[in-house]
């Protein structure tokens, strides 16, 4: 066991830390190249049932304090990713899938598969995705989140994860929370999805950055590492039974420290891997490192959750 030894569902990985769904995963090329990178794991792009283009461009701009996009879920379908999944050696690290179908229907036929190819991969099925025109993000809707976690519970019938949008209500933490909690099949939770439905402004050009929804998109990034951070917290502290992968704003070995703290078990990057590409983790890791021996941890587990109140 190493200094930055990671467990997620019993399965050990050699370092927290791993791409954000959406960033450096929609081709072969792009999974090969987080494989090859010092990161522990890595996911595929959200997968819808047929490939899609996704929202016209430009869809994604970065920011002085982040970024914001609206992708659209643009992705080679599947079945895409299934194959690669088939071929993956998960002795060299372990592979999540993301799952973000476009009705309950297309969630369970895709799970269905999945599940029939009998692979180590873990699901991470995506309940967030915020730029979908016309598509509300199922976990801001309590009802169909209830109902698409009781149906891929049926269906998937072992641990998976889902990818969380930020919440900023105590009582919708409580109510998210319970929600998950009476779903024993979901053994992880990952805390934050964008911040959907920003508005960036270039006052030079007076105008919108992004193409799609008239510029709203999700932002990530240094806006909203706060609110990553809480929305870790809250569903750690809520959730006993459950894991918690921390997603936001993480740029530098500090912010994975947060995440840490806050709870997380694993870390996701994705702005700032979009950004700096995939030597990112090189980095991450070696400044993670430092800032755990200057202060005395051994391992990530004496820092887990550990974040003091005053
Ligand atoms: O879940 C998602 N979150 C995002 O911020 N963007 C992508 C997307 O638009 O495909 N999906």
């Amino acid at each position: 066991m190493s200094l930055l030894s990671a467990s997620l569902l019993g399965i050990d990985f050699a370092s927290p830390l791993m791409n954000a769904s959406g960033v450096c995963c929609r081709y072969n090329e792009e999974l090969d190249a987080m494989l090859a990178s010092d990161a522990g794991s890595l996911i595929t792009k959200s997968c819808t049932l047929l490939p899609r283009e996704g929202n016209p461009e430009p869809r994604y701009t970065a920011t002085a304090l982040g970024s914001i996009n609206s992708m659209g879920l643009p992705n080679e379908g599947y079945e895409y990713y299934l194959d690669y999944a088939v071929k993956h050696d998960y002795a060299k690290k372990p592979l999540f899938m993301s799952v973000a179908g476009l009705s309950l229907e297309d969630n369970m036929a895709m799970l269905t598969a999945i599940r029939e190819a009998k692979l180590p991969a873990i699901v991470e099925l995506n309940l967030s995705c915020p730029n979908v025109p016309g598509k509300p993000q199922i976990a801001y809707d309590f009802e169909a989140m209830e109902s698409m976690l009781e149906a891929a519970s049926r269906v998937w019938a072992q641990p998976f994860g889902v990818k969380m949008p930020p919440y900023f209500d105590i009582a919708h933490f409580d109510e998210a929370a319970a929600i998950l909690n009476r779903h024993p099949l979901v053994k992880f939770i990952t805390c934050i999805n964008s911040i959907g439905n920003a508005l960036v402004i270039d006052i030079e050009r007076e105008s919108v950055v992004i193409k799609p929804k008239d510029g709203f998109g999700g932002i990530g990034g240094d806006y909203v590492l706060p609110t990553a951070l809480a929305n870790v917290n809250a569903f750690f502290r809520r959730c006993p039974d459950k894991q918690v992968i921390g997603c936001g704003g993480v740029k530098s070995g500090a912010e994975v420290f947060m995440h840490l703290l806050a709870g997380a078990s694993l870390v996701q990057v994705g702005t700032a891997l979009q950004e700096e590409g995939c030597g990112i983790f090189a980095r991450l890791n070696a400044e993670l490192a430092e800032i755990l021996q200057r202060k005395g941890y051994r391992s990530l587990e004496e820092v887990r959750g550990k974040l003091r109140t005053l």
